[in-house]
């Protein structure tokens, strides 16, 4: 496969993968998410590894989310058709690949963690944040949500008062405040964060792999449910998209305006 939106690596026993797109703040389109999954698969078929590493180039972002640019155009996502279906993003698939993969992933998150690129980490076993990181959902600012893994299982993690919080309010966190809470793991200085991730990784590959993939199985077990409100979740919002109501969300942030979901209340 062409990686043209991703870096993929492989060293003694550990896959680094990087969502590369930093002009953009690492957010995704259709063909990231495809190559994303790709990784993810040849990491899984690879038995030589053990751990995998997701993180993102730059300085900036770990991934925020859709790209808001390409939304609607050919390729883009929100464009109907392939096995993005009707959201146009095979995000499912990656949701799916990232929590059935029989190994752990660690996100290393080196920046904003937002929308779509915060469900990212929160579906990760593992994370570890740069103190200069930022958490958060902006789903209902631009006319989007998960209600899926993305609201559900977040709930799972920080309780049910704060997922809503985190999701009505769609406010920024830092890493400090989400290691309080229980999203993150760990919290290092930004320029120490690759080599934290890389010596997690290395101490998960002196375990046992057949007890770590149980173990991942068995914490699997307890949220499978949700894949099917996944589901569910993805054909709902194939429907939200395009209407006026999303579009402002999507629109407002383009045109760098406050957005206006008032005409649509009552
Ligand atoms: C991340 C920000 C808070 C950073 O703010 P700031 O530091 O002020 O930088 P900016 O100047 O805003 O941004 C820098 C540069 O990056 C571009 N950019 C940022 N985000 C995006 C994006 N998502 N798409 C495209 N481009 C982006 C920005 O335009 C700037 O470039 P310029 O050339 O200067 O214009 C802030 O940027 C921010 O809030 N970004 C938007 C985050 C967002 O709303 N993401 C989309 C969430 S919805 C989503 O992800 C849908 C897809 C998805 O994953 C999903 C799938 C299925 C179900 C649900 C979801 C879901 O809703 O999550």
């Amino acid at each position: 496969m062409d990686l043209t939106d991703i870096l993929y690596e492989k060293n003694d026993g550990i896959a680094k993968i990087t969502i590369n797109r930093p002009a953009v703040y690492n957010a995704f389109r259709a063909q990231t998410i495809q190559q994303l999954i790709w990784a993810f698969r040849d990491a899984w078929d690879d038995l030589r590894i053990g751990a995998v590493i997701l993180t993102g180039a730059g300085e900036k972002a770990f991934c925020v989310g859709g790209d808001q640019k390409e939304k609607g155009n050919e390729g883009g996502y929100d464009y109907s058709g392939g096995l993005g279906g009707g959201i146009g993003l095979e995000i499912e698939s990656l949701h799916q690949v990232i929590r059935n993969i029989p190994k752990p992933v660690i996100a290393a998150v080196n920046g904003f963690a937002i929308g779509g690129g915060h469900v990212l980490h929160v579906i990760c076993d593992l994370t570890i944040a740069a103190d200069t990181a930022k958490f958060g959902q902006s789903g209902p600012k631009v006319g989007s949500y998960d209600a899926g893994f993305g609201s559900a299982y977040l709930a799972r993690i920080v309780g049910e008062k704060k997922a809503r919080e985190i999701w009505y309010l769609c406010e920024q966190y830092t890493a400090e405040e989400c290691r309080e809470m229980g999203l993150v793991n760990k919290v290092v200085p930004a320029n120490e964060l690759q080599q934290a991730a890389q010596e997690w990784a290395e101490k998960i590959l002196q375990k046992s792999p057949t007890a770590i993939q149980m173990l991942k199985y068995s914490f699997n077990a307890d949220s499978a449910n949700i894949q099917g409100i996944s589901q569910l979740a993805m054909g709902s919002l194939a429907m939200f998209y395009n209407t006026p109501e999303s579009n402002e969300g999507k629109e407002a942030f383009l045109e760098k305006r406050p957005v206006n979901f008032n005409k649509f209340r009552g």
